[in-house]
């Protein structure tokens, strides 16, 4: 069965000058990894031994071809090239008929990436326009057919020499201009212009561009590397030495001679009929490393004298076995594609590597250092271009903060230690235990030195709480669960705004649904999901909202619910719950300027204590709130708990209780702010305001 006919990447060598740049276009094609086989057309009546050994180690396919002159070359002084006069030799490409395609690319293009898909065009001809006559193909890239029609004609016009530039360009466009030749983008044959450069057009395209075709009298390699600059062209020119360095160093050694009779591309056998003579060892086993000479029967023949013989000693110590001849699948060093992957267009490479696998780890350890945290003596500079201006002056160590907690007024506030459970000592019976622990985290404690204690120090060192070791002794998984189970509750029970908002929206749905005849029955309490669970309170709502009925007119402020003790029944299972040792106590947490919306501390020491609720919309926490809050001490009697010892300094028991009142909240998990932040406060009141 016959092979299917293969597809090639062809050029065309007539010249040993041309040499670099076919060099550099056989590398950029292997880097950019091309599937595809290497030709070169050489014409060997021009080129040196040197030259056709290393497009061996360049080229799979060498194809010696005729010289073609043009017998009219006097367009070539129009455009100024009279080196061009053997430019018809390209033709020899429409006769390669042993492969299905050929993409051709002139030694001076360098391929930025493979452009395999090209072979994939179902046209017989294609090439992209010309820079200098748009309407023109250039034909430094063309996809052609191979066929021996074509390579006639074509042939018939050169013996003529028809051209409008006396070489191969005005040629082919003068033969395909009736032919519908198939345009190519410009990015397959992009001719930068040293002296005219569309560059806001390159910046665009740029990243399209898979060949750079260097025409003109100046080729990359006629100049030297180092002249490069700013501009498009020279960008472009450092693409081209890329490449060309990259390969600067591969082993082009010499080459082992062809050995046999047919060692010269004179001696290839081309019998009669025979279309493509192998590789010149005559193996009819071909060896994909060895580039093949293959001879069309058309071609004219050779003279014995051909340039195929190694020059010198060398090869003819390789050909008595003095030598080694060194392969050549070992001088085409492997180097691995460094283009760009073009996932628009090819599958990723099989050996590449997953995407950041390089990335950097850091394993970082956690510090389980139990130094308190000490400030550094000094931090480094600030950065001198943040957008944020450092202040020019340090303030002085002696300059102290302005204090802003009226804790921090006291003078002798002792300084915050830290104790680790495991540090202590094993308890000693289990009677000694605390009999309501305090709610902060089961495995450690944060205390202040009693003395600082104004809210039950004294009481707590007659119940053995105020001694450290007692509060932070260490606790049974038992103890420490429930412990955990009476400070950790649900917000839906202490947050009331949330069980206001929420009624407020079922409220509006029950509204809906019902006739509007039915009058709505006001009081329906959403209960909490704690509710619904026995032995809790069903509900810690301390503010109602009449119902439209009810209601005069809007807006209008929520009105506390009183209740005979704020925890309710919980208090009553479970007690109060001590203060932390030393912990300032909460009132003097709220900064009298902006911690507590609108209503100072002043406000609040000097409002009424047994008024009506007081309501104005900036003041929503009532002085009427205080009358329904009652701490634990005060309303439990027999408990076991400790009282309150009267601190030094006497606190007005309005304060004492909302403080004990913010405590509790904060404590228990609710955020302070919620429930002194106004708006939070009077959203309910907008949604009921809806229901009208
Ligand atoms: O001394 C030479 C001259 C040319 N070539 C080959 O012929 C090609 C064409 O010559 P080149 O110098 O590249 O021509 P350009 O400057 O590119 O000029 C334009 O005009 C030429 C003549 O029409 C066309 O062949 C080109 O494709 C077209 O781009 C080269 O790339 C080589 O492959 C040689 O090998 N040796
Ligand atoms: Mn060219």
């Amino acid at each position: 069965m016959a092979q299917p006919l293969e597809d090639v990447y062809c050029t065309l060598l007539m010249s040993d000058s041309y040499l670099p740049g076919a060099a550099v276009l056989a590398n950029s094609l292997r880097d950019a990894g091309t599937t595809k086989k290497l030709a070169v057309l050489i014409t060997l009546e021009t080129l040196s031994a040197e030259t056709i050994t290393k497009l061996k180690s360049l080229y799979d396919y060498l194809i010696p071809v005729p010289h073609i002159s043009n017998p009219n070359p006097s367009n070539l002084y129009l455009m100024g090239r009279p080196d061009l006069s053997f430019a018809f030799t390209k033709i020899a490409l429409w006769r390669q008929v042993q492969f299905r395609k050929i993409v051709y690319m002139d030694a001076d293009v360098v391929a930025l990436r493979a452009l395999d898909e090209l072979f994939n065009l179902d046209v017989p001809f294609a090439a992209a326009p010309d820079v200098g006559w748009p309407d023109a193909f250039n034909s430094g890239v063309m996809l052609l057919t191979p066929n021996m029609g074509d390579y006639w004609a074509l042939q018939t016009l050169a013996a003529t020499g028809d051209s409008f530039d006396g070489a191969d360009q005005g040629l082919l466009n003068q033969y395909y201009e009736n032919r519908n030749w198939h345009r190519l983008s410009f990015t397959y044959n992009t001719t930068p212009n040293a002296q005219y450069q569309w560059e806001p057009a390159y910046r665009y395209y740029k990243s399209n561009i898979s060949a750079v075709h260097f025409i003109g009298k100046d080729k990359p390699w006629s100049r030297p590397s180092g002249s490069g600059g700013p501009g498009v062209y020279n960008e472009l020119l450092a693409r081209w030495w890329a490449v060309h360095d990259r390969h600067k160093s591969d082993a082009y050694g010499p080459q082992p001679r062809l050995s046999g009779p047919t060692a010269t591309a004179a001696g290839v056998s081309h019998g009669e009929g025979e279309a493509t003579s192998t590789s010149s060892n005559t193996s009819s086993t071909h060896n994909a490393n060895v580039p093949e000479i293959i001879v069309h029967p058309d071609a004219p023949p050779t003279s014995t004298e051909a340039p195929l013989t190694e020059p010198g000693d060398l090869a003819e110590n390789i050909d008595q076995g003095i030598v080694e001849p060194t392969p050549t699948v070992e001088l085409r060093k492997f180097s691995a594609p460094q283009m760009e992957w073009d996932a628009t267009r090819f599958e990723p490479p099989t050996e590449s590597k997953p995407e950041a696998a390089n990335f950097p780890s850091e394993v970082y350890e956690f510090n389980e250092s139990r130094e308190l945290f000490q400030a550094p003596h000094a931090y480094p500079e600030p950065p001198k271009d943040m957008w944020y201006e450092v202040p020019q002056t340090k303030p002085t160590p002696s300059e102290k903060p302005r204090p802003i907690f009226p804790w921090e007024q006291q003078p002798d506030r002792p300084k915050a230690t830290r104790i680790f459970a495991e540090d202590l000592p094993p308890e000693p019976t289990p009677a000694a235990q605390p009999i309501a622990p305090i709610p902060t985290h089961p495995f450690s404690t944060v205390h202040y030195d009693e003395n600082n204690a104004n809210t039950n120090n004294g009481q707590g060192e007659a119940s053995g709480l105020s001694s450290p070791e007692r509060v932070t002794s260490p606790k049974t998984a038992d103890e420490s669960w429930q412990e955990f189970q009476q400070t950790s509750v649900n917000a839906w029970d202490n947050v009331p705004s949330i069980a206001n908002y929420v009624r407020a929206i079922m409220d509006a749905q029950t509204r809906k649904t019902k006739t509007f005849n039915e009058p709505h029955s006001p009081g329906t309490e959403i209960l909490s999901p704690s509710a619904v669970r026995p032995g809790r309170r069903e509900s810690l709502i301390i503010t109602d909202f009449p119902s439209a009925v009810d209601r005069p007119s809007l807006p209008v402020t929520p009105a506390p619910i009183r209740r005979p003790t704020f925890w309710g029944e919980e208090r009553d299972e479970a007690g109060e719950l001590p203060v932390a040792e030393g912990v300032p106590d909460q009132a003097d947490w709220v900064c009298p300027q902006c911690g507590f919306s609108s209503l100072s501390e002043s406000d609040f020491k000097s409002a009424p204590r047994q008024s009506s609720p007081v309501f104005t919309s900036s003041a929503i926490v009532p002085p009427a709130f205080t009358t329904t809050i009652t701490t634990a001490a005060e309303t439990t009697p027999g408990t076991s708990l400790p009282k309150a010892k009267p601190s030094k300094t006497p606190i007005d028991p309005l304060t004492a209780s909302f403080a004990r009142y913010k405590e509790g909240i904060s404590r228990r998990g609710a955020p302070l702010a919620s429930l002194t932040d106004p708006s939070l406060l009077s959203h309910p009141t907008h949604i009921t305001d809806l229901q009208a």
